[in-house]
């Protein structure tokens, strides 16, 4: 479908997924204990929903979590809270594809029923980890999006998915998110969006993501985090 046959004004749904915290940033468990990786999830998701939200075309944002504390910050900032009833166990462990399962299954949930409710909206699932994303990136890659009906923005590795978009009302979400998301993306149909966009996408999931994103400068919430963890990284500027 055509962009002039869709709702002459923009208006999308952004889903930001978050698993249980006490299971979250595995990676980063090398540098932090669990309390400051609880943090620093909390921060970076913070930042995200602030960015996003501001974004003009942005009409609703919703937090896809089966986790209280995710769920308070998600209301504290103004987002919805879609529940996600998966929680991570021991019987729902990464390596069998259980999370990737619960984490997919619960996006595309969450895309129907805004679907259902908000009707012509476009739909978005976006990464939680984006301490550096811009606004006017996230602008741009929403006004790319709606030029086609399934998209995405790889990540900065060339092998993750930052955002995955659909902006036509026939097409489903399709979510395929987990290691080496973007190739089943594009092996689904969905189109690559080019773009200078750094901020969105730098997913932080390991140290050096960690440093990828303070060199690009990160949001406040996070920024006070990794400044009270003294988490310092060697090419580390400013946010501005
Ligand atoms: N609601 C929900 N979110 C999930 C689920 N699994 C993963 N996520 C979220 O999806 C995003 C990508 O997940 P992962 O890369 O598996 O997890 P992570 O916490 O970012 O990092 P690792 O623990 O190091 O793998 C993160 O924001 C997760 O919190 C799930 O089953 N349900
Ligand atoms: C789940 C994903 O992200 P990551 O493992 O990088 O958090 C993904 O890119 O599909």
């Amino acid at each position: 479908m055509s962009t002039a046959t869709r709702s002459v004004a923009p208006r999308a749904h952004v889903l930001v997924a978050v698993k249980e915290l006490h299971a979250a940033k595995t990676r980063l468990s090398g540098v932090f204990d669990t309390d400051d990786r609880t943090g620093l999830v909390l921060s970076m998701l913070r930042d995200t929903l602030a960015v996003v939200s501001d974004v003009a075309t942005v009409v609703g944002v919703t937090v896809v979590t089966p986790d209280p504390a995710v769920a308070r910050l998600a209301r504290s900032v103004g987002a919805n809270v879609y529940a996600d009833p998966t929680p991570v166990d021991a019987e729902n462990l990464p390596d069998e594809g259980g999370t990737e399962h619960g984490l997919n299954a619960a996006l595309a949930a969450a895309a129907e029923h805004v679907r259902r409710n908000e009707s012509g909206v476009d739909v978005v699932a976006l990464q939680a980890d984006l301490p550096s994303l811009r606004g006017g990136e996230f602008g741009e890659a929403l006004a790319a999006a709606r030029t086609g009906g399934r998209s995405v923005v790889v990540d900065h590795h060339g092998t993750g998915t930052a955002a995955l978009f659909s902006c036509d009302p026939a097409i489903p979400l399709d979510p395929r998110f987990g290691p080496g998301s973007a190739k089943r993306h594009l092996d689904s149909g969905a189109r690559p969006l080019d773009g200078h966009w750094p901020g969105l996408r730098t997913d932080v999931d390991t140290a050096d993501d960690l440093d990828a994103a303070q060199a690009l400068g990160v949001g406040p919430a996070t920024r006070a985090a990794l400044d009270a963890l003294e988490h310092t990284a060697p090419s580390r500027c400013g946010n501005e």
